[in-house]
């Protein structure tokens, strides 16, 4: 069974480097430039552009749309809503980050306009964005989760439930990675609490989504492969590290490097 997965996930792959798609994204200034290398290594191109007279245009180009609210202004948002609005109508995937959704009411009402605007395909977070998104109000510090510590069935609900809800893909992300459509339950256990130590390993996880997405109608298994594709790497950036700055440039080195001999890597099981 895993092994026709890891064919089905192989073929995702090699359809990114085939068609090299345009991945538009509106996000955060800190992480904004890992997230546009993070797409080219996977074979992907990426814009940012989130100027709400263009937004239009440009997603019109595109093949997938990502929108990260790490940090949100009302500008943003409303260039959020005319792009996302646009890629349903072109039926491209949204896939949304709700950064630090939980840390003030302003992101929380931004993201409730966003969600009832836009039909989202991903909604990839931590374990307090999704909380909050799904109503849960766990304040959170800033981007971060502040308790990972919940019982593993209690996650996989809470992602089954959001799937339900928003009617898409939902992704938890931490010590193990739940990936649901609100049936089917993956759980990906690769991964290193190094990717933790850094900033931006969430928000690249999103991106790497959206390039999977941009090629196939099975976001399920593309996010699957988003995430594998960041802990199996994550994993293999530890082999000899020297400390944090070698390690984010090895995790390039081992995305922009990424086939189906490093998939096999990959410890995730269905439930
Ligand atoms: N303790 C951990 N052990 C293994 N992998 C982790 C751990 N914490 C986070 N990760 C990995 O780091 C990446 C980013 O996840 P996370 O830290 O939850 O996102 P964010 O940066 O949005 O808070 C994911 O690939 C996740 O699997
Ligand atoms: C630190 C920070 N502040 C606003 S956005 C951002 C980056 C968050 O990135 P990630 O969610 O991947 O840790
Ligand atoms: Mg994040």
């Amino acid at each position: 069974m895993i092994l026709k997965k890891i064919d089905q996930l192989t073929e995702i792959l090699l359809e990114i480097k085939k068609q090299n798609p345009l991945i538009h994204h509106i996000t955060n200034y800190v992480t904004a430039n890992d997230c546009a290398n993070i797409v080219l290594a996977l074979g992907g191109s990426p814009i940012m552009a989130d100027c709400c007279e263009e937004v239009e245009e440009i997603v019109s180009m595109a093949s997938a749309l990502t929108l990260n609210l790490g940090t949100l202004n009302e500008k943003t948002a409303n260039s959020m809503i005319i792009a996302g609005k646009k890629a349903n109508r072109l039926k491209i995937p949204v896939i949304l980050d709700p950064v630090g959704v939980g840390a003030t009411q302003f992101r929380r009402e931004m993201l409730k306009e966003i969600l009832e605007e836009v039909e989202v395909a991903v909604i990839k977070g931590n374990l307090t964005e999704i909380k909050n998104i799904y109503g849960i109000r766990e304040k959170a510090k800033g981007v971060d989760s502040v308790n990972d510590g919940i019982f593993y069935e209690e996650k996989k609900g809470l992602a089954i439930e959001v799937s339900k809800k928003f009617k898409c893909i939902t992704v938890i992300t931490g010590k193990e990675d739940i990936i649901t459509d609100g049936g089917k339950v993956y759980i990906v256990e690769n991964g290193t609490p190094l990717l933790a130590k850094i900033t931006g390993t969430g928000c690249m996880t999103a991106s790497l989504i959206s390039t999977c997405c941009s090629v196939t109608e099975n976001y399920l298994l593309a996010s699957l492969l988003g995430v594998l594709i960041m802990g199996i790497c994550g994993e293999l950036a530890t082999i000899e590290n020297r400390g944090l700055g070698s390690f984010k440039v090895k995790l390039f080195d081992h995305i922009s490097n990424f086939t189906k001999e490093e998939l096999k890597k990959g410890r995730f099981y269905e439930e």
